[in-house]
């Protein structure tokens, strides 16, 4: 009995040494492709520096000056060449990415790609809409020849081999990709950083993030470094940071822009693809809601959706709803009732609410029907599988240390969590409670929770039908941008975006203000009944000159009403 308990023993010293020993090597291999990549970053920032300086400042300022629909006009009529656009956004994007930290990697073939465009023009050949401009493009988004490695190491190295649908729709529409932006390791935050690339800061104030995850492509456009990104959003990933660095964003619905999975041609971390009903959709990223819109125009103008996806229905553009001086019904509400915003948040929805009346508009209160338990459903399907893959994705890499403390108590055992909501709600943290009971257990839970977001959407739009209503004004998010590490302990703070995800609404984000003084003191009568509020209260504070959203969302093929309403209500907010 000794020798079998013995040899039991031993058997699990050698197995926890074999683990241990895996686990160095794996992480002196990571450490290497991180090393690596840093070479390869800095010596295409060299490149970037030197081929800024082929065009003289002089000339580069002018076409910075531009705007959005200058710039076209200056690439269409030739005033201005697409290699002279491309390489003054590359310089302008240096400059944003040394202050923000944004970029993760260069696009050579940009140089090359403009050059062709230019060739074309010559040739006297018809120009595409999108001729010769510049667009940067999220990390994670399939690039040719670009790594997309969504934060982990382990995924260093396995280049696109093909173009995702966005891309080549902006490639065949004229537009050149020049640069990469960075993102939170697995995307599933709204903050944004990773091991390989670092840290982005807010353009507005260092310390702060730009959101995520799509938080370089917002940080880098907000700082002046492009005038037009692609982002994506499962979550909130193009409104959030929209909201934090004080731009435009629009997540259309699902229906409406490919997901195509087309090349997955790297061998990294298990990532879990696409998640079941809940859609990751990408969308435009701009200075205004304007630019937002016109790429969506040229995306829906004709057939080049469907011609890319077939799985995408062949719906046009709707010049209609998004007619100047079209008035619409919109429902509008301050609190969700999962998570009241902080005061800042809050006012520029009231704010935006008198705006769009003067406007002609008609805005009437509005509940969204059960949301915390919507966010708990949310929450069970984003993660399909109570976080396992998530965790061993992450696990498996080389993760910040605040993602793992963030993440830890998706290793506690399902029941257990269950078990400690009970102790959640006595302390009265029903939230936190709320949140503890998310993680699915069986596929029989999984199957109930989708059917509950088949009832649910069926709910909310004939609510809105009974109430007459085209769309809905609402906060963005619950907080102006706060430190680095805040979205990983308040992941619940991303209640106004979820749930237009698991709605499938199309929903976009305009700046309409800065958090103010009065914001400022307001927070002292903030509550502080839960760990989260008073979290959220202490990252509120000192934020004053920081952007503030609003956020607009409407049931699927009505982007273009929503985008009308954000260009009435951008149009009519006090310039930055
Ligand atoms: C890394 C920590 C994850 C903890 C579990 C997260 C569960 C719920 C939080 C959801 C937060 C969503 C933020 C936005 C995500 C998004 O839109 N990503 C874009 C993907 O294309």
């Amino acid at each position: 009995m000794l020798v079998f308990v013995g040899a039991i023993i031993l058997g699990l010293w050698a197995w926890f040494a074999y683990q241990r020993q895996q686990r160095a090597e794996r992480v002196a291999h990571l450490k290497g492709k991180i090393a690596q990549r840093k070479n390869e970053q800095a010596e295409l920032l060299e490149w970037a520096r030197a081929e800024a300086e082929k065009i003289p400042s002089q000339r580069r300022k002018e076409i910075g000056a531009m705007d959005f629909n200058q710039l076209i006009a200056a690439l269409q009529s030739g005033d201005v060449t697409s290699l002279e656009a491309v390489t003054t956004y590359i310089g302008l994007s240096l400059a944003a990415h040394e202050k923000t930290n944004c970029v993760t990697m260069y696009i050579k073939e940009s140089v090359k790609h403009a050059r062709a465009l230019d060739g074309r023009r010559k040739s006297g050949e018809s120009l595409p809409p999108l001729f010769g401009l510049p667009v940067s493009i999220k990390e994670s988004i399939g690039v040719t020849g670009t790594d997309k490695t969504w934060g982990y190491a382990g995924s260093i190295h396995f280049p696109s081999t093909r173009d995702a649908p966005t891309v080549e729709m902006l490639k065949q529409l004229g537009a050149v990709p020049f640069v990469k932006t960075n993102v939170p390791l697995s995307l599933l935050s709204y903050t944004c950083g990773n091991e390989i690339y670092g840290w982005t800061e807010n353009p507005h104030k260092k310390g702060r993030t730009p959101g995520g995850s799509t938080g370089g492509e917002a940080a880098l456009i907000a700082a002046g470094g492009s005038l037009l990104g692609i982002g994506s959003d499962v979550g909130g990933s193009i409104r959030m940071p929209a909201h934090y660095a004080g731009i435009a964003g629009v997540k259309p619905s699902s229906m409406r822009l490919s997901l195509l999975r087309i090349d997955d041609g790297y061998h990294g971390p298990k990532r879990g693809g696409g998640y079941p009903l809940i859609e990751a959709n990408e969308g435009p990223m701009a200075a205004s809601m304007e630019t937002c819109a016109e790429i969506l125009k040229q995306f829906w103008a004709s057939s080049l959706v469907s011609d890319v996806d077939p799985y995408k229905p062949p719906v046009g553009w709707n010049a209609a709803q998004f007619e100047e001086g079209r008035k619409y019904r919109i429902g509008y509400y301050t609190t969700d009732g999962w998570f009241d915003p902080t005061p800042g948040c809050v006012r520029v929805v009231e704010e935006a609410r008198h705006i769009l009346q003067m406007q002609g508009h008609t805005l009437v209160p509005f509940s969204l029907p059960d949301v915390p338990e919507m966010i708990r459903v949310y929450v069970a399907t984003l993660t399909v599988d109570g976080g396992v893959s998530l965790m061993g994705s992450i696990e498996e890499d080389l993760p910040p240390a605040i993602f793992l403390s963030a993440l830890r108590p998706l290793r506690v055992p399902i029941l257990v969590q269950r078990s400690m909501a009970y102790v959640a709600s006595a302390l009265g943290y029903w939230r936190v409670a709320k949140f503890m009971r998310s993680m699915t257990k069986s596929s029989v839970e999984l199957r109930r929770d989708y059917a509950s977001i088949q009832l649910y959407r069926a709910r909310v739009v004939e609510e809105m039908r009974k109430a007459n209503i085209d769309m809905l004004l609402c906060p963005a998010q619950v907080m102006p941008a706060p430190p680095h590490e805040a979205p990983l302990h308040l992941s619940a703070g991303c209640s106004y975006t979820a749930i237009y995800n698991l709605l499938d609404f199309g929903a976009g984000v305009c700046r309409v203000g800065t958090w103010n003084a009065q914001d400022e003191a307001k927070l002292e009568c903030y509550p502080t009944s839960d760990p989260w509020y008073t979290m959220a209260k202490k990252f509120s504070k000192d934020s004053v000159g920081l952007p503030l959203g609003v956020q607009v969302a409407a049931p699927p093929f009505k982007e273009e009403a929503v985008m009308r309403v954000l260009i009435d209500l951008e149009r009519n907010v006090p310039k930055a």
